[in-house]
C-alpha cells in the first residue's frame, strides 16, 4: 500500500545491502541494551565494556544523518520506517515486531518483550504496551488502503502484560469518511491483557493534497 506516496525506485540490491549493513548492528545494540539492565559482570568489566561502546559511538558519529529515516524513507514510497521504534530495523529501541497484514484491514504479530521494557515488575511498561497497540492498529488501517493519524487512542488495561512472549491483533471496526476505527488487543500466556480502540484520521493536509 503505497498511496499516498510514490513509489520508492531504489533497487533491490541496494535494499538488501544496507540490511545488511545496518541490521547486524541494530541487533547487537539491542543485546547492549538488554545487558546493559541485566548484566552481572563486575564493576572492572562494566568500565571496560563503557570503553568499547564508547569507541564504536566514536567510529558511528563520524557521519551523522541530517534527515531522520522517516523523512528520508516515507516520502519516497517504499515501506522502509527503519527508524520505528516498534519495528524499526535500524532502531535499537523496537523489539523489533514483524507484523503481518491482510487487506480486509487485519494485522497481528507474535513479538518478545524483554527486561529493558519493564514497568512494574516483571510486567511490561503501560506505555510500551500503548506504543505497540499504536503500532499495530496503525497497520491495520493502512492495510485496508485508509492511512490516518492517530487521533485518539483509548486502552483497557485487564491484567498485567508479562515480560516474555506475547501477541497482539488489530482490526478495523468501522470507516466513516476521513476517519477509520479500529481495535486491538494484546494476549499474553493468560489471555488477553489490553485492549485499545483508536480512531485514525486522514489529515487536513494530505486531505488537500488529494482534493
Ligand atoms: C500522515 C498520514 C498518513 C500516514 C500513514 C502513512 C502510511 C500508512 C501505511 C501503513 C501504516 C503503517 C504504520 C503506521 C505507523 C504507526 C502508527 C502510529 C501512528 C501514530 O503514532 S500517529 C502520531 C500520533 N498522532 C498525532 O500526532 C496526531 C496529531 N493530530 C493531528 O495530526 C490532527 O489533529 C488530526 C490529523 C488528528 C486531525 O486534524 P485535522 O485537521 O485533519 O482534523 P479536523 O479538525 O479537520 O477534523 C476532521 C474530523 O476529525 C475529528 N477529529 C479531529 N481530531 C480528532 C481527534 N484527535 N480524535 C478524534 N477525532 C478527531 C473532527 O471532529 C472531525 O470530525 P467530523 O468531520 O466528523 O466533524
Amino acid at each position: 500500500m503505497n498511496w499516498p506516496f510514490p513509489p520508492d525506485e531504489t533497487p533491490d540490491h541496494v535494499v538488501e545491502h544496507e540490511t545488511a549493513t545496518w541490521g547486524p548492528l541494530a541487533e547487537a545494540a539491542r543485546e547492549l541494551v538488554d545487558l546493559c539492565v541485566m548484566s552481572d559482570v563486575d564493576p572492572e568489566e562494566v568500565a571496560a565494556a563503557t570503553a568499547d561502546v564508547e569507541a564504536a559511538v566514536a567510529r558511528l558519529r563520524k557521519v551523522r544523518r541530517t534527515q531522520t529515516l522517516g523523512q528520508e524513507h516515507l516520502p519516497a514510497g517504499r515501506r522502509r520506517p527503519w527508524g520505528n521504534p516498534v519495528i524499526g530495523l535500524r532502531n535499537p529501541i523496537a523489539p523489533p515486531l514483524q507484523v503481518h497484514s491482510v487487506p480486509e484491514g487485519r494485522s497481528e504479530s507474535d513479538f518478545h518483550c524483554g527486561p529493558a521494557y519493564e514497568g512494574p515488575p516483571g510486567l511490561v511498561h503501560g506505555g510500551v504496551v500503548a506504543l505497540i497497540l499504536d503500532q499495530v492498529l496503525g497497520h491495520a488501517v493502512g492495510a485496508k488502503g485508509r492511512p490516518g493519524m492517530t487521533g485518539t487512542l483509548t486502552i483497557v488495561y485487564r491484567q498485567g502484560t508479562p515480560l516474555g512472549d506475547l501477541r497482539v491483533e488489530a482490526w478495523v471496526e468501522r470507516e466513516d469518511g476521513i476517519k477509520t476505527w479500529a481495535k486491538a488487543q494484546v494476549i499474553g500466556p493468560d489471555g488477553v491483557t489490553a485492549e485499545a480502540e483508536g480512531v485514525f484520521i486522514l489529515p487536513r493536509a494530505i486531505r488537500e493534497q488529494l482534493a
